[in-house]
């Protein structure tokens, strides 16, 4: 056993990632003890975050710590091993709802103010603003990211493919970006040659400076964008676009990533929503202003903010909301059943998911009727909206990719330090008053950036140091040389921040051999283009992009390669020598914990879980030369392919083998495994009966799991489930519980 215990820390997170924890984490802890490595949790969830945020508030017994902070602060040390299940982005209408739970479960919190007057409103809100959106991954995020499907993971898709929809030329599917008074039309950028302190302001038409942002503090090398959004240019985009579909009768969506572009996002959101329902908001929209609806939440807002009117006007304004569709096109909706639409809230569809799983289903999305149909897709913002209708064009001259032959695009994303728009948030404002926005040396008073901007417009900064880029050269080149695959820089050369990034790539490759790789520059829509073209001859690509488009190809190539980015490897290695191990590229799926409680069956996947934990206790192994730890990844890889190769996948019909399942064949394989192996004999000898029992129970253990399946459970809440109920449900074979047990007394 090594002198210092190693230490792997795995996040807590919310829904579908938690309950499976709950019965992951025993097994993972039963394993990894006998290597030295304790395998500590950190919960994160967005109620732990919030119930920390409001520590003063609570009992002593009610008190959480900050985890986030102290997980943020480890970052930063060489020898941090965290696996980041994924967790919550919070909008209001969720975080409204988890405040709620908390509260209905003793917590005394204030209630979330949606409409902040006085200065305690106010301070209430900026404290909740902390749990809001995406507020754990750029903390945690200390690196940029190495995402990939696992060449085991690659093969058992080829060998098993996942149901993929025809694509037909004739389909009417596309999407409408805008061309003009978008983000990318009105970018400026700059590469700073100096260190300097700049504050962000308004000079308002009436003469007035605005102070927006006290101060950012940047560094040399780093580049730094200044860019807008126009209200008007969008909403008459919107108008145009709704009055197009209803024209050419094709259904209207609407794509964004409200959560994690959490300040921008929910404003173009509520824009559509306004629009959409013009006629009901002209009628109406000086009570709603008075009931505090924040269209920005979607349509929910309004029907939550109505629900206590007397009835008669309730549902007047209900059938003028009704009465809108008639000269509006229809709707995309996110539960045709239940009558939500594309418009309900704006965390239901996020655009990474929601534009993949469109062109998985052959270009569709669900009507009202809950029939597929084709659809308006609309993303305003242009800047990578264009690598979506380049796919779409691939799809409808070559028809739909075929996961049996097609190649894989892994990505090496630039995202360490909060790098581009996924870290604009505290630099992005909803402009006031017509004037001049800019970026003002404090030192110096010298203005660096300026743009015009009027009321309404969306205005932000955005920065990447230099480090993380160099750094992210770095990771392609190493990536290309370990895979031997070619790798693409997907950067615009007509963009002004990536231009000023194409300079970099080009300057930090030259502190690398490149002899014999293939390593190319390209606009994304060629590198698209260029990408696409190989992968339907089988052969792969790796993607080189920036934060956005990491995330969005992160979620693109998986669902057509594996069905889902729960399949994915994805590695952080942190910038100070640490590492961190996400689960997969997708999300939480909650729809996952309905199912649950409904009728007690996890559909949830862990691959993603299991392959974190490989290189998770991999990477422990190499840095502190922990032989056991070694061992461990190595035979939990091989009970990753076992498990892969015999379909023990959890399934999505309840009375069939779930998430607990999978989590029990992955035990017998591992501890399998460990008890074939000769290199160490400890383990070896450590592993043999937890082995034998579990092989020997097998249809025990599997018929203990399965009858339970079918009736609803009860877990004690949605953002804060009790924890022993939540254990009952997820660990319910006793034999398998036994036998775990019996491994971690020996
Ligand atoms: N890294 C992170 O922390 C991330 C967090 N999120 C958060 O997740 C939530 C939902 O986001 P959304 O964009 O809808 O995306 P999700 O990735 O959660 O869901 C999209 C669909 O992908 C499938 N899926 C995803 N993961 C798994 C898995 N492990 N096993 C099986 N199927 C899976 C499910 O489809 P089906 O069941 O039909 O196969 C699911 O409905 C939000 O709260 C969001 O903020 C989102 C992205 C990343
Ligand atoms: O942090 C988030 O909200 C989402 C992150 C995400 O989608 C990703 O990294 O793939
Ligand atoms: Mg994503």
């Amino acid at each position: 056993m090594p002198a210092t215990p190693s230490k792997i820390i795995y996040t807590l997170t919310d829904e579908a990632p938690l309950l499976a924890t709950a019965s992951l984490l025993p097994v993972i802890q039963t394993f990894a003890a006998p290597a030295g490595i304790d395998v500590v949790t950190s919960d994160v969830s967005v109620a732990a975050r919030i119930l920390a945020e409001f520590s003063d508030r609570l009992t002593p017994e009610q008190q959480v710590p900050d985890n986030l902070a102290e997980l943020g602060r480890l970052t930063q040390f060489p020898d941090t091993n965290i696996i980041k299940l994924p967790n919550i982005s919070a909008s209001v209408p969720q975080l409204v709802a988890a405040i709620r739970e908390l509260q209905s479960k003793g917590y005394n919190l204030p209630d979330f103010p949606e409409d902040p007057k006085t200065d305690e409103d106010k301070a209430v809100l900026t404290r909740y603003s902390k749990a809001l959106g995406s507020a754990v991954n750029p903390v945690l995020r200390e690196g940029n990211s190495d995402r990939r499907a696992p060449a085991a993971v690659k093969r058992n898709a080829r060998k098993n493919p996942h149901s993929m929809s025809k694509w037909s030329p004739a389909s009417r599917t596309h999407v409408s970006h805008m061309h003009g008074g978008d983000f990318y039309a009105g970018e400026k950028s700059m590469t700073l040659t100096a260190a300097r302190d700049v504050k962000m302001d308004l000079v308002t038409k009436s003469g007035q400076t605005l102070l927006l942002k006290k101060k950012v503090a940047l560094l040399e090398g780093e580049i730094i964008d200044s860019m807008f959004m126009s209200k008007k240019a969008l909403c008459k985009f919107y108008e145009d676009e709704m009055e197009d579909a209803r024209e050419t009768g094709v259904m209207f969506s609407l794509h964004v990533k409200a959560t994690m572009m959490k300040v921008s996002h929910p404003i173009v959101f509520g824009h559509a929503v306004r629009i959409f329902y013009k006629d009901a908001f002209a009628k109406h929209g000086k009570l709603f202003d008075e009931l505090g609806v924040n269209v920005n939440n979607g349509l929910s807002s309004i029907y939550d903010k109505i629900a206590d009117l007397p009835t008669s006007q309730r549902d007047q304004i209900v059938k003028d909301l009704h009465a809108c569709h008639e000269h509006r096109p229809e709707l995309a909706m996110v539960d045709s059943a239940k009558g939500i639409s594309n418009l309900h809230a704006p965390n239901d569809v996020i655009v990474d998911a929601s534009m993949p799983a469109m062109i998985r289903l052959g270009g569709k999305m669900w009507g009202a009727d809950g029939r597929p149909k084709d659809t308006k897709a609309v993303m305003p913002e242009s800047t990578f909206a264009r690598i979506y209708q380049e796919m779409i064009n691939f799809c409808k001259t070559n028809g739909n990719f075929d996961p049996v032959t097609m190649g894989t695009v892994p990505n090496v994303g630039l995202m360490a330090q909060k790098a581009e728009e996924y870290g604009s948030h505290d630099k992005t404002f909803e402009i006031p008053e017509d004037g001049v926005a800019r970026i003002v040396d404090l030192a110096t008073g010298e203005v660096l950036l300026e743009q015009n901007v009027e009321t309404g417009d969306i205005w932000r900064m955005c920065q990447v140091k230099d480090a993380p880029i160099r750094d992210w050269v770095k990771l392609a080149v190493n990536r290309a040389r370990l895979s031997g695959m070619p790798a693409v820089f997907w950067l615009d050369e007509y963009r002004p921040h990536e231009a000023e990034l194409i300079k970099k790539v080009k300057t930090y490759l030259k502190d690398h051999d490149t002899k014999g790789l293939d390593i190319q520059i390209m606009s994304q829509v060629r590198a698209m283009r260029y990408t696409l073209e190989r992968v339907i001859r089988g052969k792969d690509t790796i993607s080189v992009t920036g934060n956005i488009l990491r995330d969005y190809l992160t979620d693109l190539f998986p669902i057509m390669e594996l069905g889902t980015s729960a399949k994915m490897l994805s590695i952080v290695p942190l910038m100070a020598g640490g590492a961190m191990f996400e689960t997969g590229a997708g999300g939480s799926a909650p729809k996952h914990v309905k199912q649950l409680v409904e009728e007690n069956h996890l559909r949830w996947d862990s691959l993603g879980e299991f392959l974190a934990l490989a290189v998770s206790l991999e990477d422990l192994g190499i840095k502190s030369d922990n032989k056991k730890a070694k061992i461990l990844a190595q035979t939990l890889d091989a009970a990753t392919g076992s498990l892969l190769d015999n379909n023990k996948g959890p399934s999505t019909r309840a009375g069939e083998l779930d998430n607990r399942g999978s989590h029990f064949y992955l035990a017998m394989y591992w501890a399998q495994a460990l008890a074939e192996q000769t290199e160490d004999k400890e383990l070896q000898a450590h592993f043999a009966p937890l082995a034998k029992a579990l092989t020997e129970n097998e249809a025990k253990i599997v018929e203990e799991l399965r009858v339970v399946q079918g009736q609803p459970v009860d877990i004690g809440g949605y953002y804060k489930p009790d924890f022993a109920k939540t254990e009952a449900v997820m660990r319910p074979s006793a034999t398998f519980n036994a036998a775990l047990k019996a491994a971690a007394a020996a």
